[in-house]
């Protein structure tokens, strides 16, 4: 684990399964989980739920955040328009761990409807796990948010 530990949590209707899953899993291993919900299945709009998780790690209130809906591609999309906010999709381990070493991604998003809950914790803990390695990738990420103005 890296010293980063507030991690926001928050999904559309089409995860809240694993969205619940993946607090459960990463509170037992130490961090600190802020679940904004929804808890209810009836049908919502994943861009409010991008929207408030994104808010909540971009004001610094969270130091990351996790968000699901049924691809994880609407729900990422909305986070990434908020300032600050930079917000991978991942299906796989490798690609999570590189959002965080290469990327300094603050946000992961996962597709429910995508991945099973086995895979979903794996790509969860390569996320959490990996530090931004900074150096040249550092440039890079400068180079996006100079994109934002
Ligand atoms: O993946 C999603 C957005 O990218 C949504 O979860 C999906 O579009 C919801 O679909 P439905 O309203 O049919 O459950």
């Amino acid at each position: 684990m890296t010293d980063t530990k507030r991690i926001v949590l928050s999904s559309d209707h089409a995860a809240i399964e694993l969205r619940q899953a993946i607090a459960t899993h990463i509170a037992d291993a130490g961090w600190e989980v802020v679940d904004i919900g929804p808890t209810t299945p009836e049908s919502t709009h994943y861009p409010k739920h991008g929207e408030a998780a994104a808010r909540k790690v971009a004001s610094g209130d969270c130091d990351l955040g996790i968000i699901l809906c049924g691809t994880g591609q609407g729900i990422m999309m909305a986070a990434n328009k908020v300032q600050g906010i930079r917000c991978g999709v991942c299906s796989d381990p490798y690609s999570a761990a590189m959002i965080r070493a290469h990327n300094d991604a603050n946000m992961l998003s996962l597709g429910a409807r995508v991945v099973g809950e086995g895979l979903a914790l794996a790509i969860v803990d390569a996320f959490l796990a990996t530090p931004f390695e900074g150096g040249r990738h550092g440039t890079r990420v400068d180079m996006i948010k100079a994109i934002e103005g």
